[in-house]
């Protein structure tokens, strides 16, 4: 297929461009109504596409990486959540495979402010894109994209900034704009109609596009509609070209694994949050119930804000920080990228480093 001869190599590309028209048609059209998606399976097209790809040594896009990981295996994706430079790189230096950012924590940390639909849009998305692009090679992004921040218009904006700032994907919900974080209660969702027109929305702007991005449905109509509802606004997202479901503060481990077969084979993405809503599920307990995604939205923000105040403590009392002797500031820097800033200067010829650091 990849010969250099001209007759084998038109043959080939002929080929290709017919594969990756099949991959628009099966995996990217915007179907007529009354027409279901079925994400869960590749598209031939999709997988050739990527063969050639990996065969160019092209750079594979943190969407591609994120759709692949749901595609072509069977693992449960482990995401951390993560709401900053620090925590997103903490989490790369242990190896996750993928990462979370919150949209509770970005709200916390940027703004100082509660989960309750005081960030927007632009600083959202301003925090995905940094951490989505500490490391070029690093793991996929998923980001919270909350309501879209309007209707669907702001949705379809949501993806395209998401996936031009190298989100790999993102969950999409019904609450009403004003919406709070799912582990609260009094918690109010949209009619079906206009959490679907969002998900419309935001999946053709994937379309146009052309991106692998993920678009995670995810649904908060439990504690208002309870959990038929649930599936029911699943089901419909998932048919409408959602890739992924999520089903917000589920109230039992047994009502988790009933929605995974509920919703089988389309893959379901777990919001484990301790001491929330939901009993707290672990990654085996995850796995064992067919899971395909875990997301710990607060692993980072409440380990933090615990060693901050302590150390704060310290200091007020007795006035040291106490930091251990083995964390200097290199050690810091060097979660951030100390070494390959020094490696990119001096492969330049630059002398910043000539005397270390
Ligand atoms: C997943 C979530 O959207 C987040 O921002 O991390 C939050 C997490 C939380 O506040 O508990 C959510 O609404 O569940």
């Amino acid at each position: 297929m990849f010969k250099t001869n001209g007759e084998a190599d038109l043959a080939s590309k002929a080929e290709l461009i017919k594969q990756a028209k099949a991959y628009e048609e099966d995996t990217l059209a915007v179907k007529p109504s009354g027409q279901a998606f079925d994400n869960s399976v590749p598209s031939p097209g999709w997988l050739l596409l990527n063969h050639v790809k990996e065969f160019l040594n092209q750079p594979v896009f943190g969407a591609t990486k994120l759709r692949k990981m749901l595609l072509e295996t069977n693992e449960l994706i482990v995401c951390p959540g993560v709401y900053d430079g620090l925590s997103a790189r903490t989490a790369m230096e242990l190896g996750f495979s993928a990462l979370y950012m919150t949209g509770a924590g970005t709200t916390a940390s940027r703004l100082g402010q509660p989960d309750l639909a005081i960030a927007q849009l632009h600083e959202m998305r301003e925090n995905a894109e940094m951490i989505a692009n500490l490391d070029p090679f690093g793991p996929p992004l998923i980001a919270d994209m909350d309501t879209g921040y309007g209707g669907p218009i702001m949705a379809a904006r949501t993806v395209e900034q998401y996936i031009r700032a190298g989100v790999a994907g993102a969950h999409l919900e019904d609450q009403v704009l004003t919406k709070r974080c799912g582990h609260l209660s009094g918690k109010k969702v949209v009619e079906r109609d206009e959490y679907i027109s969002r998900i419309r929305a935001a999946h053709a702007a994937r379309v146009r596009m052309k991106s692998d991005f993920v678009l995670i449905a995810r649904t908060d109509a439990l504690q208002q509609h309870g959990y038929d509802e649930c599936i029911a606004r699943l089901r419909m997202a998932r048919d409408e070209g959602a890739d992924v479901g999520l089903c917000e503060g589920f109230t039992s481990k047994e009502q988790a694994a009933q929605a995974v077969k509920d919703l089988a084979p389309w893959p379901l993405l777990l919001n484990s949050v301790e001491n929330g809503k939901s009993p707290t599920i672990t990654v085996d307990e995850a796995r064992a119930m067919g899971f395909r995604i875990i997301i710990f939205s607060f692993a980072t923000l409440a380990p933090a804000y615990l060693a901050i105040k302590e150390t704060l403590q310290r200091l007020k009392t007795e006035g040291i920080v106490g930091t251990p002797k083995n964390v200097t500031p290199v050690t810091l820097f060097e979660v951030c990228g100390l070494k390959h800033s020094m490696a990119v200067d001096m492969n330049a010829g630059g002398a910043s480093f000539k005397d270390g650091v």
